[in-house]
């Protein structure tokens, strides 16, 4: 008896792993910097529209890579799609994992823009504007970048 109430257990315990899968969503975003009016760094953000999920929580452009696509590839279309630039991505400055507490999970890899083609327009968010990196944690920032806003923030994570 005691062997079979284990064996239970155990079935019990596989099923919640199968029934709780975590699909991360992989998703590249955009430090868009330019030198502000005192010399010190901007950085573009943005923030997300009231009818979207994680409404007017501020984050950086960007959003999921397609099957098929690299990082780079990726972060160009979304920055054409949102803010109707041509991007020169730069390098990889970071990567960050979250799980938020609905139970999604995102894998975001942040990559470095100095310099863009065309005019900066914005397409799909409530507001955009430019920060100084030491402002950055007086917005309201998604979770998961959280971590890295302040690291920009105190000068630990260079840009
Ligand atoms: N673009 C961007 N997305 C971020 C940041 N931080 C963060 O947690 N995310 C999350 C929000 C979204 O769940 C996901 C980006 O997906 P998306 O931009 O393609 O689509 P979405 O907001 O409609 O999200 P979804 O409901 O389809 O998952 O990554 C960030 O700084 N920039």
């Amino acid at each position: 008896m005691k062997k079979k109430a284990a064996i239970r257990k155990l079935d019990g315990k596989r099923e919640n792993a199968v029934r709780l899968p975590r699909t991360v969503r992989l998703v590249v975003a955009a430090l868009i910097l330019r030198p502000g009016p005192d010399g010190a760094e901007e950085v573009l953000i943005c923030q997300r529209k009231a009818d979207q999920p994680m409404s007017l929580k501020w984050e950086f452009p960007g959003g999921k890579i397609e099957a098929g696509e690299g990082p780079e590839e990726a972060l160009r279309r979304e920055l054409n799609e949102e803010l109707g630039i041509h991007a020169e991505i730069g390098p990889l400055l970071t990567r960050v994992r979250h799980n938020y507490r609905n139970g999604g999970a995102v894998d975001i890899q942040f990559f470095r823009v100095r310099s863009f083609a065309g005019e900066l327009e914005n397409r799909i968010f409530q507001q955009i504007r430019w920060s100084g990196l030491e402002a950055l944690p007086e917005y309201d920032f998604l979770a998961a970048d959280l971590g890295m806003i302040h690291d920009l923030a105190e000068g630990k994570l260079k840009v």
